[in-house]
């Protein structure tokens, strides 16, 4: 591997010479094991520990398919649906690696006794699959995770809707959190090189399904002076929601749980700032049966102060069970609850007459369509929308990297360097740097 990375960091390596690039016949990666699906059986999701499934080995470098590419990963980022596929919950991702293995020849590649998980990464390509013209060996690039075959009319508008649409590194194998990943050619996108090889790999999956949520017409459909209610403001999607909220000129009212993550929000320029810890707010009765309109009213109050009496127009939902009956309270007449999740169940309960009698619309949202992930990738490579990278581990610490964020102890985004020796290293455009290097830092060191 040592070779690659010696090209990469030449800096003038022809694309040539990228392609003429011994490939490796193994290459090491997170994984988890389907022998182990049942590991943690009878133990409490959140005492699921993410060290003990997650492996980093070695494993074979599979074919390379039509359309598709071998990227050299110079570094990922962790995803929630990282910690999801380690914990095995809510279903083990083995389950989709068996259907899409049922659907051709060439998907029967993923279909293997271990996953290679990871569902982001910035690297070089390396070679290229029969039928690709505009990506070459030697390209410096991103990838979003969107997978689709487009083989049938209903993806056509909208490449989410392709029946055979699955998100890349948690639905496929051979994902980023790897030396080497496999991907289709669609997925890649110019690298944004007034960043570091791991700020540009972090905003990927979470950039582009908070611009879907939020921005597009597919999701919130938001518009200048909107108020959005936006849970867990500084995570891994919020610190996005947070950002279009303020560049589209919308009022973002940041619901966070500590006064770290309140100030990373005045960074961002919010103003409007809940600190859930102090609120406490009981949405559940004791018994987990019953929700609690009158902590609803509280919340509702709470929006009107900062407000200035007014209600919230599109509220950006992820952590579904807990918070989704008070979602739907606090949304004004003809406003949109947006959801695309549901960390704390996904078994929602909320008054409907709330719902209906005042017009509201629920809307769901799943990652982003091809266009969707380019714009959001493009806004990051104006300067316009930033990476919000807390901290960056390595691919061995991947286990506690997740851990971290299923506890909630991370901030914005966790990176993990693959190939790419140290942090700081790829920035081609420094003058962009500069001239955005507060906004670049505005997570780090909380
Ligand atoms: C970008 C990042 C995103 C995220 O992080 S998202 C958060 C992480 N993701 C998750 O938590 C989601 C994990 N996935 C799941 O939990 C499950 O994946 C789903 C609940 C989404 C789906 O369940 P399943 O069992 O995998 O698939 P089915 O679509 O329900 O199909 C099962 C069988 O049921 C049939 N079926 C489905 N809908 C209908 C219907 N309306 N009428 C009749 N049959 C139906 C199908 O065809 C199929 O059948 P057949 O097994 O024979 O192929
Ligand atoms: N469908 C899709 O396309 C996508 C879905 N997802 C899903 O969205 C969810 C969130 O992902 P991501 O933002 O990356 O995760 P993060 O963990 O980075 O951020 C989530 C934030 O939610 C807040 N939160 C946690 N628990 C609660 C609670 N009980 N009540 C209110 N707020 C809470 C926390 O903020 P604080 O503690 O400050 O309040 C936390 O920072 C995950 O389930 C993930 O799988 C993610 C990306 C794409």
């Amino acid at each position: 591997m040592q070779h690659i990375l010696d090209a990469i960091q030449a800096g003038d390596t022809s694309a040539e010479d990228f392609a003429n690039l011994e490939l490796p016949e193994s290459y090491r990666a997170v994984t988890v094991h389907k022998d182990e699906v049942d590991m943690f059986e009878g133990i409490p999701s959140k005492e699921k520990d993410p060290r003990k499934s997650l492996h980093v080995e070695d494993v074979a470098l599979p074919e390379l398919g039509p359309g598709e590419a071998y990227v050299a990963v110079m570094a990922s980022a962790i995803n929630y649906n990282t910690v999801w596929t380690s914990i095995f919950e809510p279903v083990s991702t083995f389950g989709f690696l068996e259907r899409y293995g049922r659907l051709s020849e060439l998907t029967k590649r993923h279909d293997l006794p271990y996953h290679v998980v990871g569902s982001d990464l910035s690297g070089v390509v390396l070679k290229t699959g029969p039928g690709v013209t505009k990506w070459n060996a030697g390209d410096r690039v991103v990838a979003h995770c969107l997978s689709v075959e487009m083989e049938s009319a209903d993806g056509h508008n909208d490449s989410m809707l392709d029946p055979e649409q699955r998100i890349w590194g948690f639905e496929t194998n051979f994902g980023g959190l790897a030396e080497i990943a496999l991907v289709k050619s669609n997925q890649l996108m110019p690298k944004p090189e007034h960043l570091t090889w791991e700020e540009a790999a972090s905003p990927g999956l979470v950039n582009s399904t908070a611009y879907r949520q939020l921005v597009s017409k597919n999701g919130g459909d938001m518009k200048q002076g909107d108020n959005v209610l936006i849970w867990g403001a500084s995570g891994g999607l919020g610190g996005f929601a947070t950002q279009y909220a303020l560049n589209g000129g919308a009022n973002p009212i940041c619901v966070v749980s500590n006064e770290e993550k309140a100030e990373i929000c005045r960074k961002m320029g919010a103003e409007l700032i809940i600190n859930r810890s102090d609120e406490k707010w009981q949405f559940w009765n004791e018994e987990g049966t019953q929700q609690n309109p009158k902590e609803w009213l509280r919340l509702g109050k709470k929006i009107r102060e900062l407000t200035g009496g007014e209600d919230i127009d599109i509220v950006f939902e992820h952590p579904g069970r807990e918070t989704f009956g008070a979602s739907v309270f606090v949304t004004r007449k003809g406003g949109t609850i947006t959801t695309c999740a549901s960390t704390t169940g996904y078994m929602h309960e909320y008054d409907n007459r709330y719902l209906w009698m005042n017009l509201k619309r629920i809307v769901s949202s799943h990652f982003a369509n091809y266009r969707e992930s380019w714009e959001a990738n493009r806004l990051i490579a104006q300067g316009k929308i930033h990476p919000t990278l807390s901290r960056t581990y390595t691919l061995d610490q991947v286990g506690q990297a997740a851990l971290d964020v299923h506890h909630n102890k991370h901030q914005g985004k966790v990176g993990v360097l693959a190939l790419s020796p140290s942090e700081g290293l790829g920035v081609l455009n420094t003058e962009l740097r500069e001239k955005h290097i507060d906004k670049i830092n505005a997570f780090r060191g909380v």
